[in-house]
């Protein structure tokens, strides 16, 4: 069983609380099954969500989704994933994850961490904020928050929770993959979402790819 690194978070192993079976299907008709986990003991207390996709689990429910499998860190984002806001890029890369993990067959962790961990009434308030020129990191810093509050100590105990000791990641972001290293996730491979650029998450897009190293391949200004 992996033992988690001190530091980030806790060292405590979380425990699968029940399995269900969810159909799902997208606005756009795009239709799938998951088999949908639920965590005792992880480190934040919050109701994160394991989705597994394709082969990563079998006829009888069984989570196993054998080495290094696809795996995706996805922050909720109410406004992006519920909405379609396209001041963001969530909500396309959650429908273009899950298809390559239906594919692949891997795994979603649906991170209960809405705005970069400040929540959705500071997020709208960080984007009245950037509405007024500010950019999305510097509106959190406005606001008295960190630029980014994420921690993904959670991500790996649900990991480790089903066995999984090393993922190929499907991210753009170097610091999903940089917290998982330090916490004992082994990272094989970063693959990286396509770009979703819309006229609304132009400057969203350029101040990741600028400020935090985002792989985000964008058209010259
Ligand atoms: N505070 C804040 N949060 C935002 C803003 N736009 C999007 N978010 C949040 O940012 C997070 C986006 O998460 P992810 O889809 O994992 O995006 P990411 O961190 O860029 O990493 P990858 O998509 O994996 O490349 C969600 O929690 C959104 O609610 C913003 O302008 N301000
Ligand atoms: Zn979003």
């Amino acid at each position: 069983m992996l033992t988690l690194h001190e530091g980030r978070g806790t060292t405590a192993a979380a425990s699968i609380r029940t399995a269900v079976t969810v159909p799902i299907r997208f606005p756009d008709g795009y239709a799938t099954v998951a088999r949908v986990l639920t965590f005792e003991g992880l480190a934040d207390g919050r109701e994160h969500l394991l989705l597994a996709f394709g082969d990563a689990w079998t006829e009888d429910g069984a989570v196993d989704p054998g080495p290094s499998p696809l795996v995706r860190l996805h922050s909720e984002c109410l406004t992006g994933d519920v909405f379609g806001s396209e001041r963001c890029d969530c909500g396309p890369q959650l429908r273009e994850a899950v298809e390559a993990l239906e594919r692949e067959g891997g795994l979603l962790l649906y991170l209960r961490q809405e705005g970069r961990g400040i929540g959705l009434y500071s997020k709208l308030d960080a984007y009245a904020l950037q509405d007024a020129g500010l950019d999305t990191y510097e509106a959190n810093l406005a606001l008295g928050h960190d630029a980014d509050e994420r921690d993904y100590t959670c991500a790996a105990q649900m990991l480790a929770a089903v066995g999984v000791e090393s993922v190929r990641l499907f991210t753009n972001n170097p610091d999903k993959s940089g917290q998982l290293r330090d916490l004992g996730i082994g990272v094989d491979a970063v693959i990286p979402t396509a770009v979703h650029l819309t006229p609304a998450n132009a400057r969203y897009l350029q101040a990741k790819r600028d400020r935090t190293g985002h792989h985000l391949d964008l058209p010259a200004a």
